[in-house]
């Protein structure tokens, strides 16, 4: 027998234009394998007239009111791939309080406001996803719910912004920062606005969704405090290479002791590391934890397609929540304790960029604790360096210091006797 659950989506951009295309790629296979018909009741746009790169089924409602959609007693489900924060927010909160099931991509919404929403949903007993939040085709946030109940996670580094990575990656094979940010844009990947993925704050706002599943914890944007891309260069992500490390905007977060460790800035990655081979729009989580060791999980994180895919997931494990009645388990962890430092504030090895004299760089060397090694003309290695000294190296010298990737020092940080040091190598 098959059902048929009726389905709003706002927005019908990249994502939303995904999602008609696979539905109707897939519609046949839902209903012979899910005896499922996904009915797409409405579509709200900003533009009414704007072209489109898709055509809605015949009998889709295109409106320019999100209440058109969200209001529609008949609508179940309502998909949620518009972007912003406050109109998307509103839509979701009236969505959920007409007793909806809502499944979104937006990561900027959930990282700020995921715990209230997720709340909301479970007073009205309803299903709130947002796989394609983190990492795009990745299915990772269900992974960490449904595959670390017994395990606990010691730490997580990921490549989790597809136009960074594109861009690192562009830079890498010699093009330009202007030119690789251009075709990221043209390929769908880059937000609409594309800052937030060259300044680090869209991978922390995946990074903070990340800590809450696999940590129970919160983090602020101003806790992680995110560095960007925009002051690399094409020669900087060459020189790295042709020495042995790939610059990548890594996101960590890891346990130690009593304290939670996070960063998100570019880091030199050896290249006999598997997250060095991750290139263009390929994501990639890399999850350590107690009884299962390192897992690698890769795939696209961003793009129409591979985001398409994983909303549709969502939108089917909700629709036979609504098919069965049977409620979603909303077992969100308690809010963690975990003091939280970044990163930066432990000391490490540093490849330094830039065109320094190698004697005025041993001069800084011997006055302080760290050593220096020159590695070409314009890149040196700089090892132990603590974040005063870096602040203060980075004052005198023009250099662009890039941390490598597992070299902090964690002999200086406080132990909890009662807690396990994991030495992870990411
Ligand atoms: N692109 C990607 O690879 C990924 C995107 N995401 C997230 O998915 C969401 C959508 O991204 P994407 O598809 O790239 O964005 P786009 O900019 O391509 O599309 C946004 C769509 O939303 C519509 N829209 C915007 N504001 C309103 C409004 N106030 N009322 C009605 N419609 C509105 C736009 O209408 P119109 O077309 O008329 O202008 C457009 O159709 C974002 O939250 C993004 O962060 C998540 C993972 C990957
Ligand atoms: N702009 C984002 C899209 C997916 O989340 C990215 O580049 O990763």
């Amino acid at each position: 027998m098959t059902t048929t659950i009726e389905v709003g989506m706002l927005g019908l951009g990249t994502v939303g234009s995904g999602v008609v295309e696979r539905l109707a790629r897939s519609a046949a296979k839902i209903e012979q394998t899910q005896g499922i018909r996904l009915h797409l009741a409405a579509v709200a746009v900003n533009h009414l007239n704007a072209h489109r790169t898709v055509q809605l089924p015949i009998g889709t409602r295109l409106t320019d009111s999100l209440t058109n959609v969200v209001c529609d007693r008949k609508i179940q489900l309502v998909i949620e791939v518009m972007g912003t924060v406050a109109t998307a927010k509103k839509a979701i909160v009236a969505a959920l309080n007409q007793g909806k099931a809502v499944v979104t991509a937006n990561k900027d919404l959930i990282a700020t406001a995921g715990p209230e929403l997720a709340a909301l949903a479970k007073k009205r007993g309803c299903d709130l996803f947002y796989e394609a939040s983190v990492a795009g085709g990745i299915p990772i946030l269900r992974t960490l719910t449904d595959s670390y109940v017994t395990d606990n996670v010691q730490s997580i580094s990921g490549i989790i912004n597809g136009t960074a990575n594109y861009i690192l990656s562009a830079m890498a094979a010699g093009q330009s920062y202007e030119q690789a940010l251009t075709t990221a844009q043209a390929a769908g990947y880059a937000e609409a606005d594309p800052t937030n993925d060259v300044a680090g704050i869209d991978a922390a706002y995946k990074l903070m969704i990340l800590s809450r599943f696999a940590f129970g914890q919160e983090l602020s944007l101003s806790q992680i405090a995110p560095v960007g891309i925009t002051h690399l260069s094409a020669s900087i992500c060459q020189s790295a290479m042709e020495n042995g490390w790939r610059v990548k905007l890594l996101a960590q977060i890891q346990q130690h002791g009593p304290g939670l460790y996070c960063r998100v800035a570019p880091v030199a990655v050896p290249v006999d590391q598997p997250l060095s081979q991750i290139n263009g729009v390929q994501n990639a989580v890399a999850v350590q934890s107690e009884a299962i060791g390192t897992s690698l999980y890769t795939g696209p994180g961003a793009g129409s397609t591979a985001t398409a895919n994983s909303v549709l997931n969502d939108v089917l494990v909700a629709a036979k929540h609504l098919i069965s009645g049977c409620q979603t388990i909303h077992n969100q962890k308690d809010a963690g304790t975990l003091a939280v430092t970044r990163f930066d504030q432990l000391t490490q090895t540093y490849l330094g960029f830039g065109k320094v004299a190698p004697q005025v760089l041993k001069r800084h060397a011997d006055e302080a604790d760290f050593s220096v090694k020159m590695i070409t003309n314009n890149c040196y290695q700089i090892t132990n360096l603590s974040a005063t000294q870096r602040e203060k190296l980075s004052a005198a010298l023009p250099l662009t210091l890039v941390p490598i990737a597992g070299t902090a020092d964690w002999t200086q940080v406080a132990e909890n006797p009662m807690a396990t040091t994991v030495n992870v190598a990411i």
